[in-house]
């Protein structure tokens, strides 16, 4: 059965940090589909580009550029062709494009074609996105990372550490841990005003607290002190994305107000992960630094070490990582490389190679749900969309919820 596209129109809206960002709507024959494109803080210097305009508008952040882009030089080419041909709608606009990085048309307004065509062939056969991106086997749901606590780029606060996430590893079902975290996310909430006073449930990009800490360890000792009150403390384990490329300069790591060699974070997660109930860590070095990656993941062999801004959903720099054993897992997301397919690619380089994925969204986010469609569709094992709360994190993990019922008894809860 073809799908033939009859109209794809982009548009400029907003996102979760208020800065424009790039919507595309695709038609078919028999259905539609609508994708907005997230956007980073922390991002890393081998991502695809993303298109903006300069100039004073929206203090040189506007995207009509890449609205342009999409409505009169993709859609024209694209009209006619069967939106279910998703590899090949994607390779075109590669080719359309002619850079590594998408540098002429942007990563932007390709990503936005290529999200929306898959959901406007996914309503067109009838079938939910998961289960058309996945397949008819299609039925583990993530084990979703929480942002919590908020430091880095992403906060008002001296934390070095950039993301303290928790999750919910010994619930029985998704939904069960949605629920875990919420409430341990409110006790920690409670915590933190108690001890650090009124200002310090003011939330960072990903809605996680961002209170007035240094300390990595204060930050450790709170989420310990909401496990205590929540009673999750079996259930629930802690994941930290050190974003350590924001505080890495000639050849040292500022942290907790000291600094270290590359040698030297090494012990320093060491000790934390001695310390702490910690099983993931994400970005722990800078984004060149494979060899450290390598050091740290034969250290501690039975933790989780996801490169970010390393990989950057990239098959050219994840196959390096794989053969180095630069850690053991990728972390995906796909406006880093700019198209549904070169991100599957991605994620299945991974699965093979006995790696694990944490699907991922951006510390600016919008509505769209697509990536918790995109996770279970994959099988990851992770899924990373901030705090449970503020609706453009909520979006993805209400979506697992629907996902969850849809699925009934089938629903499996990924297990690491
Ligand atoms: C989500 C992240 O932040 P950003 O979107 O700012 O890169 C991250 O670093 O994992
Ligand atoms: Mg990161």
């Amino acid at each position: 059965m073809s799908f033939e596209i009859e109209k794809i129109h982009a548009r400029e809206i907003l996102d979760s940090r208020g800065n424009p960002t790039v919507e595309v709507d695709v038609y078919t024959c028999c259905g539609f589909g609508r994708a907005a494109v997230p956007s980073g803080a922390s991002t890393g210097t081998h991502e695809a580009l993303e298109l903006r305009d300069g100039g004073d508008r929206y203090d040189g952040k506007g995207v009509l550029k890449a609205v342009k882009n999409v409505n009169e030089v993709i859609a024209p080419e694209l009209l006619g062709m069967d939106a279910s041909c998703q590899r090949e709608i994607d390779d075109l606009m590669i080719n359309m494009d002619g850079t590594a990085n998408k540098a002429n048309l942007g990563a932007n307004s390709i990503l936005g074609v290529s999200i929306a065509m898959a959901k406007a062939a996914a309503m067109s056969s009838g079938v939910p996105l998961y289960k058309y991106l996945g397949g008819v086997n299609t039925v583990t749901l993530p084990i979703p990372s929480f942002n919590v606590l908020n430091g880095g780029k992403h906060a008002g606060n001296e934390l070095s550490i950039q993301e303290f996430m928790i999750q919910p590893t010994g619930a029985k079902t998704f939904s069960e841990g949605l629920r875990m975290a919420a409430e341990t996310y409110h006790a920690l909430g409670k915590i933190l005003q108690g001890k650090y006073g009124v200002g310090a449930t003011n939330v960072g990009y990903e809605g996680g607290y961002a209170p007035p800490l240094i300390k990595t360890r204060d930050a450790l000792d709170a989420i310990m002190s909401a496990f205590d009150v929540s009673g999750y403390g079996d259930e629930i384990k802690i994941g930290l994305d050190a974003a350590a490329s924001s505080f890495y300069m000639e050849g040292g790591y500022s942290v907790d107000g000291n600094r270290l060699s590359p040698g030297e974070l090494i012990d320093y997660y060491v000790d934390l992960v001695n310390t702490y109930p910690i099983i993931l860590l994400e970005d722990p070095f800078e984004e060149e630094a494979y060899d450290d990656f390598a050091r740290l993941t034969a250290k501690l062999p039975g933790t989780i070490i996801v490169g970010d801004d390393l990989y950057v959903t990239n098959i050219k720099r994840l196959e390096k990582g794989i053969k180095m054993c630069a850690g053991n897992a990728l972390l995906l997301k796909l406006n880093q490389i700019g198209t549904v397919s070169e991100a599957f690619d991605a994620a299945r380089m991974s699965f093979r190679s006995g790696w694990k994925v944490m699907a991922s969204h951006r510390s600016a986010e919008t509505e769209d749900s697509a990536l918790a469609d995109v996770a279970v569709a994959l099988g990851c094992e992770l899924l990373k969309t901030g705090a449970p709360a503020r609706s453009e994190r909520t979006a993805k993990y209400n979506q697992l919820l629907r996902i969850q019922e849809d699925l009934g008894e089938a629903a499996r809860y990924a297990c690491i």
